[in-house]
């Protein structure tokens, strides 16, 4: 097997079926020659992940919950046993209670803003540290956030809050790290039909209106988002760290609809 990702060894959190992000990403890198380590949360996603790993090559498979710490600690004491080093990590988990992910974000309870900020933000903190670890030869590592996070996005709420402190510590994970020779970056992207985004209101026409107002007229997929995750994860991108890359079909570049829309 060949490829730009050849003998490079990551982890990728966050993948729940086959619509997921994560799985788009990790189609793509393993397409390109890595080997695969999958984190889980709770047996029943185990059970789908498993054979999607296997579709990939990987039999590495753990469970990881972000709110427990253990978990955390056993996923990378267990990649220390069997692999010795991590070249990359994917972190593409996010969760609020999707009762306050509607009305006003003034709303907001403080359980929720705590428990939201702690799995939405704070785990990839705690994740990068444990593994900068094990990135003795340098590394990459790459989040999910969304453009809810520098513009209102109706209903988006507490997770707007949380992806712009996930943002913010993007940069200073970067500054930390980069001397080093670890990279860390992130991938906004547009909205996508994955279970968390399908499981909020509006979400069809959230869609429709990607498709009508964004300057490549469409929505993304997992796989623009795995191809762009590709250059941020391998040496392609050995210039770039902090940054937030948008794949959005460049709805963030736009103030006004499209105007065609606007005469219907
Ligand atoms: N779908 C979109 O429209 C969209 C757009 C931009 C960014 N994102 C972000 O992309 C990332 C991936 O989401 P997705 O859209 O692929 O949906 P998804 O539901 O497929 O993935 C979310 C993952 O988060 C995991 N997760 C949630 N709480 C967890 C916890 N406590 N411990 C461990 N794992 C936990 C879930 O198990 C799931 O695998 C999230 O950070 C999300 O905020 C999604
Ligand atoms: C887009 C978009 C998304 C997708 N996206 C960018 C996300 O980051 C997913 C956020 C999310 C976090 N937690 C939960 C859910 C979604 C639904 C299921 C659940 O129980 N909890 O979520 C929205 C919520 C409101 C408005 C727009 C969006």
């Amino acid at each position: 097997m060949t490829g730009i990702m050849k003998g490079k060894r990551g982890l990728i959190m966050g993948v729940a079926n086959n619509h997921s992000i994560a799985w788009g990403i990790s189609k793509a890198l393993a397409g390109q020659g890595a080997e695969l380590c999958f984190t889980y949360q709770g047996e029943a996603l185990g059970k789908r992940v498993k054979p999607l790993a296997a579709e990939l090559g990987s039999d590495f498979l753990l469970p990881c919950d972000v709110e427990d710490i253990a978990s955390v600690d056993a996923v990378i004491d267990a990649i220390k046993e069997r692999w010795g080093k991590l070249d990359f990590i994917v972190h593409a988990i996010g969760f609020s209670d999707k009762n306050e992910l509607k009305g006003l974000y003034a709303d907001t309870s403080r359980e929720n803003f705590t428990r939201t900020m702690v799995i939405s933000c704070f785990s990839f903190t705690e994740i990068a540290r444990r593994a900068a670890d094990l990135m003795s030869e340098g590394g990459t590592m790459l989040t999910l956030t969304y453009g809810g996070s520098v513009r209102v996005m109706p209903n988006y709420n507490v997770m707007g809050v949380a992806k712009a402190a996930l943002e913010a510590s993007v940069r200073y994970l970067a500054s930390d790290y980069g001397p080093r020779g670890i990279r860390v970056n992130a991938i906004s992207a547009g909205p996508i039909r994955t279970l968390a985004g399908a499981g909020i209101s509006d979400a069809r026409a959230m869609l429709s209106w990607q498709q009508k107002n964004s300057p490549l007229r469409r929505t993304v997929t997992i796989d623009d988002v795995g191809n762009s995750a590709l250059y941020l994860l391998s040496d392609l991108s050995g210039g770039v760290t902090g940054e937030i890359h948008y794949v959005d079909s460049g709805y963030n570049i736009t103030s006004m609809p499209a105007l065609e829309t606007l005469s219907r």
